[in-house]
């Protein structure tokens, strides 16, 4: 599903990224694990697209996406991947509905199709009657499962979690990894993650470690 080789990337001449090979089979789920400045989120940037590496191939399914056009990878990213961060980034003056089907809306979906979908995700990520709460009246594991909701609206193929009970207790925590795993079981899609829970990274399929911007 995923192939990468050789990445490299620097920030004003400081290499933060030394040479990442990293292949991902379809429907697994892995955590990438490292010390502050290892460069984990730089990479997860990289494979989710958000940053372009300096060097190295990157190929997603059939697709490789540094080689489309600036328009035809902002597409590629809408309908390809979904995004997970720490801070869950819902808009605060929008519902949790209007939050979840933003990426529907922009692939151009009507709205009805798009809500209809998004109230199938609620049900399933045990968000009832939660439609129309703006993200502050609503507790931070229900603003993360929402979060997820939007991550899983165009379902893409592979979901990049950037610490994503970073900002949960231990409850909502266990809560989400189970939701990950639940969803790789009903959907199939494929979990790249980065974390610094070990719980959650010793239940992935695989965990790999980085340290001065390479695997170890
Ligand atoms: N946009 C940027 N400009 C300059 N330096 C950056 C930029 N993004 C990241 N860096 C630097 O790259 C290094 C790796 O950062 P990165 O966020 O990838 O690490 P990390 O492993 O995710 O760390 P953490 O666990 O603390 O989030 C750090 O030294 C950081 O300061």
């Amino acid at each position: 599903m995923i192939q990468a080789k050789n990445i490299t990337k620097a920030y004003d001449q400081v290499e933060v990224l030394k040479g990442i090979d990293i292949s991902v089979k379809e429907g697994e789920l892995i955590s990438i694990v490292g010390s502050s400045g290892a460069g984990k989120t730089t990479l997860l940037q990289i494979l989710g697209t958000l940053e372009h590496p300096d060097q190295g191939s990157y190929q997603v399914g059939e697709k490789f996406p540094f080689e489309l056009s600036q328009k035809q990878l902002a597409q590629f990213r809408n309908e390809s991947i979904g995004f997970v961060f720490q801070f869950h980034q819902l808009l605060p003056e929008f519902t949790a509905i209007e939050n979840a089907i933003l990426p529907a809306l922009i692939r151009g979906d009507q709205k009805s199709v798009a809500e209809k979908r998004a109230k199938e995700l609620f049900s399933f990520l045990n968000l009832r009657n939660r439609d129309d709460h703006k993200p502050s009246a609503l507790s931070g594991g229900e603003q993360q499962r929402v979060a997820v909701a939007r991550a899983l609206m165009n379902s893409p193929k592979v979901i990049l979690a950037d610490e994503p009970s970073g900002n949960l207790d231990t409850k909502n925590s266990e809560e989400l990894h189970q939701l990950f795993f639940s969803l790789r079981e009903n959907f199939g899609q494929t979990f790249i993650i980065v974390t610094h829970n070990t719980q959650l990274a010793d239940i992935s399929d695989r965990k790999l470690e980085m340290a001065d911007g390479r695997f170890i």
